[in-house]
């Protein structure tokens, strides 16, 4: 291929993940592969400068800006930072550095490179006034909205009050300390702090953990996660996520620090949350040192990271060395190649969820990867096993990120052994001989499962159904854990959760049983014997369990609701109806076309909540629960549906009103349907505007051609 086809097939091709990646959350291929690719346009670029095309991601920064949200210039560029992946670049980074400052010496520091998205925030007298994205490193988004919702972020710096700074530093990874380690008072009247927003890796396998249960397709991963969170338009949804922000950087137009260092300690003192990770270095050996440590390290810290910044400290020093179109020169990330190993592929056991999904699991011969021992791997579903072209005996790599179970990434075709077999998909239920059905999410078949359609009678759907139930999210039964469901089920003692509210102590006093030992693997290939284990109900863990079902009947209505395991009705969706049904039996009484309007529900949810409750065992089901003396009313103040005059509209205010408080607004534009935005954009159909309203408010309106409703024009509306 001529070098020119070449990049211009590369540029193409690059600006294709760049959009899927920034724009649609989504990793096309990894990022070592991306890597490699602009290397190579990078390499032929300098090669033949005259070919170099006007779009080419080598002079940019991968993002944009989309047209969801106002769009804010960066009053400093957010740059792309210049990457490598092995060490002699580094030292050719450092020899670089030395020459730039003229023999001068210097230091570095080193932080981590956390895995999120990069977000700015400007400061003005000491209050958060703006979050925005990166965007094209020129202007990005404005998400302020989404940003106030971040617990770790402070609303405001210097002159704290009490209570400002909300419960932060849950991680642990912060210093205990936030006292001020400078006064508050030497705070530049405006300026910018930038960090990375991500969302913690607990919280990111509890959100999938719950779409498994409810049947929705899971996040990829929780970079991807954060930077789709950080761009909903719901703010209320966004405070759900949990989403957090390591902050790494200072500027304002005056210089008030001297080095990296003495920023980073004085933001901490300000309350901002600073990983406590980072390590100043005296040398390209102290450097090479901390990479090392923290190769593995990494594994350990709440959130995925893909490598470690160095960074030089003075910041006069950094002056002097500047920049490049897309990157500091005195900077660089090193990025670990992500943890990968090579094994075989033994078996596959395929595992019936509580849905019914049919999930193959790879049984591996164990290999260290990342400082532990791996014998099992996903592999998703049966797209997924035909997209690898994966057979049994093969020898497959394996990646691990910050998630629990590692991913099979790949096949060594090379070593494929004579005797590798293909892989035949089950047709019928490994637990139950139920005939497997295909069926096909939202995704289409990228995203498909097999299902055993026996619900009722599967036992791991039964065995799921109830660790669903005594979740804490739902009913919060969680003594009943670790096999001791298990039991009960085997003893007959129980079929369906609302048997729980049946159980007495002469019932539960005295059952045991041992579970046979299943063998550890070391890392060598050897096995040691595991221990058997034994579930036994002693007085004290009868007394446990009878009370925490005894106190689960004063679990809210929401928490019930989603305990009966609805598909797709996750806890969220259940508060929501909670909020606009007040009770279970108004909620079986509505129409489908109500559940579906009320605001994030939608079609989908609707129609299968509505299905749900049609079914005769489902009802007699509820009956039970309800003669069991769960709530299924709920005691918050119901958003009464008045009508569905506005549904499927979106609605933002400014100013006051004659007839309505901030407040009253709120709750017509939802009773009546309608859903509330928090900042004027493309999706919002209409702005209402009062008395004294916002002047940029109305401006952005007018730019974007959103309608604006009058007082009286807003109440005609509601009908
Ligand atoms: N897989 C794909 O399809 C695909 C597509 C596009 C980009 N990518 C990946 O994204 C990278 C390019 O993204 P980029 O331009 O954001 O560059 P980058 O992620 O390599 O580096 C810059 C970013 O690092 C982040 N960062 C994290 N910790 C930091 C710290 N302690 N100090 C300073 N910054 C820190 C900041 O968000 C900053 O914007 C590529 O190297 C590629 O690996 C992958
Ligand atoms: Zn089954």
């Amino acid at each position: 291929m001529s070098p020119e086809a070449r990049i211009q097939e590369l540029t193409s091709q690059l600006n294709y993940y760049n959009d899927q990646y920034y724009q649609h959350s989504q990793s096309v291929v990894d990022d070592f592969t991306f890597d490699k690719l602009l290397e190579e346009l990078q390499a032929l670029e300098s090669q033949h400068p005259n070919l170099k095309r006007p779009d080419s991601p080598t002079a940019r920064v991968g993002g944009t800006i989309s047209k969801e949200f106002a769009t804010v210039y960066h009053r400093f560029p957010m740059l792309s930072l210049g990457n490598t992946y092995n060490e002699t670049d580094l030292i050719e980074f450092d020899n670089r550095v030395r020459k730039g400052l003229n023999g001068e010496a210097y230091e570095y520091i080193c932080e981590q490179k956390f895995d999120g998205v990069a977000l700015s925030m400007t400061y003005e007298n000491g209050i958060l006034v703006q979050g925005a994205t990166r965007g094209d490193g020129v202007r990005g988004d404005d998400i302020t909205h989404n940003i106030r919702t971040i617990r770790t972020m402070p609303l405001k710096v210097g002159g704290r009050e009490e209570g400002d700074e909300g419960e932060k530093r849950e991680e642990g990874l912060s210093p205990s300390s936030s006292s001020s380690l400078f006064s508050p008072s030497s705070l530049p009247p405006l300026f910018e702090v930038r960090g990375e927003g991500f969302l913690p890796l607990a919280e990111f396998e509890r959100i999938n953990k719950e779409r498994e249960d409810i049947g929705e397709p899971l996040l990829a991963n929780p970079r991807n996660a954060a930077s789709g969170a950080f761009k909903q338009q719901d703010s209320a949804a966004v405070a759900k996520r949990r989403l957090d922000c390591f902050i790494y950087s200072f500027l304002s137009d005056e210089p008030v620090f001297q080095t990296h260092e003495e920023s980073l300690l004085t933001l901490a003192g300000w309350g901002f949350n600073i990983s406590p990770t980072w390590r100043k270095c005296a040398d390209i050996e102290a450097v090479k040192a901390y990479i090392a440590e923290w190769d593995t390290k990494r594994f350990t810290l709440p959130l995925n990271t893909d490598g470690i910044v160095i960074k030089v400290n003075r910041y006069d020093q950094q002056r002097e060395l500047g920049y490049t179109a897309k990157s500091p020169r005195w900077a660089i990330a090193y990025k670990f190649k992500a943890a990968a190993a090579a094994t075989t592929l033994n078996s596959i056991t395929y595992q019936v969820g509580r849905t019914g999904a049919v999930t193959p699991v790879a049984h591996l011969s164990p290999v260290l990867l990342a400082g532990t021992v791996v014998k099992r791997a996903s592999l998703h579903n049966a797209n997924e096993i035909a997209r690898l072209g994966v057979m049994l005996g093969d020898t497959v790599f394996v990646e691990k990120g910050g998630e629990i179970i590692p991913k099979i990434t790949g096949v060594d075709l090379g070593k494929r052994p004579e005797s590798a077999h293909a892989i035949a998909y089950p047709t019928e239920c490994p637990a139950c001989g139920t005939s497997l059905v295909r069926k096909e999410d939202d995704k289409g078949a990228a995203q498909a499962h097999f299902y055993c359609t026996n619900e009722k009678h599967c036992p791991p759907q039964r065995q799921a159904r109830f660790e669903h139930f005594i979740q804490r999210r739902a009913m919060n039964i969680e003594s009943l854990g670790e096999g001791k469901i298990e039991l009960l089920i085997d003893r007959g003692l129980v079929e369906e959760p609302a048997d729980l509210y049946d159980l007495t102590n002469e019932k539960l006093l005295g059952l045991e049983k041992t579970y046979p030992a299943t063998s550890i693997v070391r890392a060598d290939g050897t096995e040691e014997p595991g221990k058997a284990r034994t579930v036994k109900f002693g007085q004290k863990t009868v007394d446990n369990i009878l009370t925490a079902i005894e106190r689960s009947k004063a679990q809210p209505f929401g928490n019930v609701l989603f305990a009966m395991g609805i598909r797709y009705v996750g806890s969220t969706t259940a508060d929501r109806l909670v909020d606009y049904f007040g009770s279970l039996d108004a909620l079986m009484a509505v129409p489908l076309e109500t559940l579906a309007g009320v605001p994030d529900v939608g079609p989908r949810i609707a129609e299968s909540a509505f299905a749900w409750f049609q079914d005769e065992d489902n009802r007699r089901y509820v009956e039970r629960l309800r003669a069991a003396g769960l709530q299924l009313v709920s005691e918050k103040k119901v958003v009464a549906l008045e009508s569905d005059s506005l549904a499927g509209k979106t609605f933002l205010y400014t100013g006051t009103f004659a007839n309505f408080s901030r407040e009253a607004i709120e709750e017509r534009i939802a009773a009546n349907g309608g859903k509330l935005l928090s900042g004027v954009s493309k999706k919002l159909n209409f702005l209402i505007v009062g008395e004294n309203a916002g002047p940029s408010k109305v401006a952005k309106a007018q730019q974007l051609n959103v309608p604006m409703l009058s007082e009286d024009e807003f109440i005609a509306m509601l009908g």
